[in-house]
């Protein structure tokens, strides 16, 4: 089986390689740092990690899984090649303790644009016990793991965030959204452009091998896409085992082929019952690795007999979904999130590690309060390749240059992609422009020829 964290180059991350346990004695006064890497085993054989996953679920006030729910969270776990880090009270085991707080990172890429993808230090699962919050626990965790994908030369770390306050002090900005969308299908439902191949419907686990190989090619072609986790191997296949005992939740699934008959995309969707006043499904996975694919399966969902509204906590930002329907009122938008939150740790490493549509040059004067990518950078984009230096490097000449902006690494990194427009961070007040034009010249460059989105969570 091809899993999502494979990769047909067999690209497993310079990070997860070199990786060993170790004990960090007293991060904070009568705390301790324990990291280690998920192992993948079963919860016998490893109650570390099945205390690290309890303390998890029980800090965002989740039921704890146990038996074979457990095992296989675990099992997820370990293909993912997590690396968790728990803080426990001094002197306490992780084997026999459950740990105060938590914190799991594990290497996945992260598509720049135009095929292009750099090595992404994802962050998940960060937690703290509601009797230790505040005290610093947060910082402390982060900071040793920020510290650590630099050390390793990740050069961008990745997380999508419970709550929109909490990242930004850590350099943390918000690259990609997503909207959560209700779509009218009651009566006729016209499609405005061409609807071509052929949608057939599949059992859930049949999408255990085309799952991962259409999600590859689909966000290959979407900037702002990251690798999936293990996770969705069980959640399009419905095979959860805390679900049902993973005999399966009534998730139905069909394949969009092409005229060719190669697949395409596909969509998993649940009905939300009959006691509904209004019959409705609910889509849970969406991929179309192309446009011909996206509009075949919404022409599918929209004219699902009987369902008069599909709703989808995926949809991106740029009305792609209301320019596909004749009659765009159809959508309502009933949630805005912040996806995809980015924190540029390598500064030179990102800017070159993206593709660029135009020529220019900026000098961006950016602040750091972690120091990762404090400095003044000289960017210079020619025929498509990107120039980054630090002006006072001792190569480079200790110049009195003015910086056309000067911008915190936060909004460095909400802008990198392109999804975020760094002439309206300017208008926001966040990025201070020293030359008249330099956001707007900054977006321009920055501007991809694709809609930047984050098709997952992790
Ligand atoms: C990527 C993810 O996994 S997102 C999931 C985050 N987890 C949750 O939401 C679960 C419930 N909440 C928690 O477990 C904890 O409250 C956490 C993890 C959010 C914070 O942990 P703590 O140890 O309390 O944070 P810590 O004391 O280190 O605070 C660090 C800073 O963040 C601030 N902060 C902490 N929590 C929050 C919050 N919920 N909202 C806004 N600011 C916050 C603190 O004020 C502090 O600010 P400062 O250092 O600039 O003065």
């Amino acid at each position: 089986m091809m899993r999502p964290t494979d990769r047909p180059d067999g690209h497993r991350g310079r990070f997860t390689g070199g990786f060993t346990d170790e004990r960090t004695a007293e991060i904070l006064p009568g705390l301790d740092l324990h990291r280690f890497r998920s192992s993948g085993r079963p919860a016998a054989e490893d109650p570390r990690g099945a205390r690290m996953i309890a303390a998890v679920e029980r800090n965002f006030y989740e039921a704890v899984p146990t038996g074979a729910a457990l095992d296989q969270v675990l099992d997820l776990y370990g293909q993912d090649q997590r690396t968790y880090v728990g803080v426990y009270e001094a002197g306490t085991e992780p084997e026999t303790t459950e740990p105060v707080g938590t914190f799991a990172s594990f290497s996945k890429h992260l598509q720049t644009g135009a095929g292009r993808e750099i090595e992404g230090f994802l962050i998940s699962d960060v937690t703290v016990r509601s009797t230790h919050r505040r005290r610093g626990i947060l910082r402390a965790m982060m900071r040793a793991e920020l510290d650590r994908a630099a050390a390793a030369g990740i050069p961008v770390a990745a997380l999508s965030a419970s709550e929109a306050t909490i990242y930004r002090r850590f350099g943390f900005g918000v690259a990609t959204t997503r909207r959560t969308v209700e779509v009218d299908t009651g009566g006729e439902v016209a499609l405005a452009g061409p609807v071509s191949g052929s949608m057939r419907m599949i059992q859930p686990k049949d999408l255990r091998d085309l799952g991962p190989a259409l999600y590859d090619r689909a966000h290959r072609q979407s900037p702002g896409a990251v690798g999936r986790t293990a996770a969705y191997s069980v959640i399009e296949t419905d095979t959860w085992m805390s679900k049902n005992d993973g005999k399966g939740t009534g998730v139905l699934a069909a394949v969009h082929h092409d005229d060719g008959g190669t697949p395409r995309g596909y969509v998993t969707y649940t009905f939300n019952g009959w006691d509904q006043k209004v019959p409705s499904v609910k889509v849970g996975v969406l991929v179309a690795s192309t446009a011909a694919s996206f509009r075949a399966i919404w022409d599918y969902l929209v004219h699902l007999d009987l369902i008069r509204k599909v709703e989808w906590g995926f949809a991106s930002d740029d009305r792609l979904l209301e320019n596909l329907l004749v009659d765009p009122r159809r959508v309502t938008t009933t949630g805005y999130a912040d996806q995809l939150w980015l924190r540029i740790l390598d500064v030179a490493a990102c800017l070159t590690g993206r593709p660029y549509h135009r020529d220019g040059e900026l000098v961006l004067e950016v602040t750091d309060s972690l120091g990762y990518a404090a400095g003044t950078w000289r960017l210079t984009v020619e025929g498509g390749t990107a120039g980054v230096v630090r002006l006072g490097d001792a190569e480079t000449e200790l110049e009195t240059v003015t910086a056309d902006l000067s911008l915190d690494i936060a909004e460095l990194s909400s802008v990198y992609l392109g999804g975020v427009s760094a002439e309206v961070l300017r208008q926001a007040g966040r990025i201070t422009e020293h030359r008249p034009g330099a956001a707007a010249e900054l977006t321009a460059l920055l501007a991809q020829d694709r809609p930047v989105f984050c098709m997952t969570g992790f």
